[in-house]
């Protein structure tokens, strides 16, 4: 059973704002899946949608195989949730907070325990949400969602006002979730963060699913090449890169040489003959970066065109 199913999901604002179109999306039991995409894509909105916070206009979805219109309740039971902007009560403190959501799930969970999971400490628990700064609020929202040890978390922007400690311990709280079997589903715009804790991502553009896979699928569906670039003493006449196998393009700027490969394995072979040919003073290697993968599946010219070559100066 799918953690998340959607299908045909279409949610239209009004007349004019198609929001989320004809979305088919599967989350597999147990699995991080990081949802991507830009500004107005539609996450929030198939988020809100599978918390039953708005209504589809048309097609379904299911949460953990309950169907997320007509069986609210019992999702509730099994997630837990991060919504974009958590609401706090500003007079209760973080520990009322947390007993209050573990009465209402009937868990057995320790407040202390989770404060201290979500990086919160004593006192910060006894003081009341209105004091809290963002990051503060963002780590107590995602404390109350771990509660009950949900078989599937959703969260959106779960890294919003934290900082890079904060960041990075949320990354492991959420791999450590899913390594006892939670399914994770999180929004995100910071790419690197997807990267480095999903298994999949999806990347959403304009309502639509642009595209599905794991990141090395992804890139490898687009290729895009692995690129390096040498900062060399003194340009020379002849590169010597000229029909070296694998090399895509290379553009010279200033004292600054770059080559586009095939292939990653490609580069030494590229550091080799220009080291043959003048000094290599620094090299700075980059294979395909999931920053590529984002801009082109979300550009305007998306997919449809090759990844666009530069200047062949070799
Ligand atoms: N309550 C609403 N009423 C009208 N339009 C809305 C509403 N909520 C969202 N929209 C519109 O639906 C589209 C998708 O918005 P949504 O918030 O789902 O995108 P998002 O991908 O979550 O964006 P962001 O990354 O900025 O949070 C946007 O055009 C937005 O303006």
């Amino acid at each position: 059973m799918a953690a998340i199913k959607t299908s045909s999901l279409t949610k239209r604002y009004g007349g004019s704002v198609l929001a989320v179109d004809d979305l088919d999306l599967v989350v597999e039991e147990g699995e991080i899946f990081g949802f991507l995409g830009p500004n107005g894509a539609g996450k929030s909105t198939t988020i809100n949608v599978l918390l039953d916070f708005v209504r589809p206009s048309d097609g379904t979805a299911t949460v953990l195989g309950y169907d997320a219109q007509d069986e609210t309740e019992r999702i509730r039971e099994r997630i837990g949730v991060l919504p974009e902007g958590a609401t706090l009560y500003d007079r209760l403190t973080a520990r009322e907070h947390l007993q209050w959501v573990i009465d209402t799930k009937d868990a057995n969970d320790d407040p202390d325990a989770l404060l201290d999971r979500v990086g919160l400490t004593d006192d910060d628990g006894d003081r009341p949400a209105g004091d809290y700064s963002k990051g503060m609020a963002q780590r107590l929202g995602f404390g109350m969602a771990l509660v009950g040890d949900p078989d599937l978390l959703i969260l959106d922007e779960p890294s919003s006002g934290l900082d890079p400690t904060g960041m990075q311990e949320m990354r492991e709280i959420i791999s450590a979730e899913a390594d006892r079997g939670t399914a994770v589903f999180f929004s995100s715009h910071i790419l690197g963060e997807v990267e480095s804790v999903c298994d999949r991502i999806g990347i959403m553009n304009e309502g639509r699913l642009a595209a599905t896979g794991t990141p090395d699928e992804l890139k490898g569906e687009l290729d895009l090449g692995a690129q390096i670039t040498l900062d060399v003493g003194r340009v020379p006449d002849t590169l010597g890169l000229d029909g070296l196998a694998g090399v895509r393009s290379v553009s010279v700027e200033g004292t600054t040489i770059t080559a586009t490969c095939t292939d990653p394995s490609v580069k030494v072979d590229v550091v080799r003959r220009v080291a043959e040919a003048t000094t290599v003073e620094d090299i700075v290697s980059e294979d395909a970066s999931i920053e590529q993968l984002f801009n082109t599946y979300t550009s305007d010219d998306r997919i449809d065109e090759e990844p666009t070559a530069p200047e062949v100066t070799a």
